[in-house]
């Protein structure tokens, strides 16, 4: 990506997602503060290699700001409320007042538990989503979703709260690990699979530029990515409704990750963006068991997703009838049961209620 984009995110709450190489050194950053104090949180792969940039960024726009580092390990499993009290006394530590900013640099994981302290802190100051993966730059990094995992189930403890502006620098996606820019596809197809078909098969003929990192496809997919998640949040910041659709592949995705015990850096285990591969796969299915989509299209959607390095299938050892129940804590869940994201056909999706059990389980066990 040569240029700058800017997509604007509406509704209750306004900002700016700007996506373009190079923005991490960009004085933009220090134009996003308020107050005195800032607190950068990033994780322990990538504040070696970004942070000082950012906090040169920040500095040369307010000399006289307060900058502190929270530094977490890396990975989904420190995604706990361990560590988001460690962030917590971070800002204690800072003296941050109420006009403070979070700078959230890093993935997902550092996004989200950043996220959800600033939510916190003084009930509420302004973070700064800094994403530095393909996942976290095309999905976590918009729309206000902040969270950390509990043994019992992903995302259980959180709030909305939505950043004062996402600065997206795709330089940064050099370093990324090759899984990871994989997982970070996965989320991108499902914007295909659920709002728009000719975006699915556009990723359908530019799987291996995507999967090479090729600058000019990922450009693409990140700026429409991020203009399909900006304006479904402006309509529907808080999941009443529609914003529920962005969760496609994830009430079975996240069942995975729980019962692999959030590993998903082992080389056997799956990441977020992997779990809801095979999550999606999985809903696929379950639209077509369930008679609402063609079985077709959940095999365009497997193919897709295999073709882009993505594994498609549940791993070995692990019990249908478990993740079954792993899934009655999903937050799409009512009183009277499991809501499924299902395919109408591909390019479309609903909400669904009612699926029987034994539905579930037979895909489950196919799968
Ligand atoms: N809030 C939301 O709306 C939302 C949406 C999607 C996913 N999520 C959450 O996001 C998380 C997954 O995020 P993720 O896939 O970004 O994983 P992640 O944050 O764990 O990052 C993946 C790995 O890449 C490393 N890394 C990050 N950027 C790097 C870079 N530029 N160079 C080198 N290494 C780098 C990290 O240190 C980590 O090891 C999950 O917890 C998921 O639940 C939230
Ligand atoms: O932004 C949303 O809404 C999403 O559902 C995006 C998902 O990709 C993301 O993984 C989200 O964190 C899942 O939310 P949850 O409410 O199921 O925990
Ligand atoms: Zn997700």
């Amino acid at each position: 990506m040569s240029a700058l984009h800017t997509v604007k995110v509406d509704g209750e709450a306004r900002y700016d997602i700007l996506i373009g190489p190079g923005l991490l050194g960009d004085a933009r950053i220090a134009h996003t503060l308020r107050g005195k104090h800032a607190l950068i949180v990033s994780d322990a792969n990538v504040a070696p290699l970004y942070a000082d940039r950012v906090e040169a960024a920040l500095r040369s726009g307010r000399p006289a700001l307060h900058v502190a580092r929270y530094v977490m390990p890396a990975g989904e499993q420190e995604k706990t409320l361990a560590r988001f009290c460690e962030c917590l006394d971070a800002l204690a530590a800072l003296g941050a007042t109420r006009d403070a900013a979070v700078i959230a640099l890093g993935g997902g994981v550092v996004g989200d538990l950043a996220g959800f302290a600033a939510a916190c802190w003084m009930r509420g100051i302004d973070v700064v989503q800094i994403p530095t993966t393909l996942l976290s730059m095309v999905d976590s990094s918009v729309g206000g979703k902040t969270a950390v995992d509990l043994p019992a189930g992903k995302n259980l403890v959180g709030a909305f709260h939505a950043p004062r502006a996402v600065i997206a620098d795709t330089a940064v996606l050099r370093t990324l690990p090759a899984r990871e820019l994989r997982a970070g596809l996965a989320e991108v197809v499902k914007y295909g699979a659920v709002f728009d078909e000719n975006f699915f098969s556009w990723l359908e003929a530019h799987a291996s530029a995507l999967v090479a990192g090729e600058d000019a496809a990922l450009a693409e997919a990140i700026a429409r990515s991020c203009q399909y998640k900006a304006e479904v949040v402006s309509r529907d910041p808080f999941e009443h409704g529609e914003r529920a659709l962005l969760n496609f592949g994830h009430t079975f995705g996240h069942a995975i990750e729980c019962e692999l015990g959030y590993a998903g850096t082992d080389r056997d285990a799956l990441n977020h963006g992997e779990a809801v591969a095979v999550g999606m796969v999985l809903a696929a299915r379950l639209s077509a068991a369930v008679g609402r989509a063609p079985l077709s299209d959940a095999r365009r959607v497997e193919t897709l997703l295999q073709h882009l390095g993505l594994p498609t299938a549940i791993p070995a050892g692990l019990d249908a009838p478990a993740l079954l129940a792993r899934m009655r804590l999903d937050k799409k869940a009512v009183a009277g049961g499991l809501r499924f994201i299902l395919l109408n056909h591909i390019g479309d999706a609903t909400v669904v209620s009612g699926v029987p059990d034994q539905a579930v389980l037979e895909v489950l066990r196919a799968g």
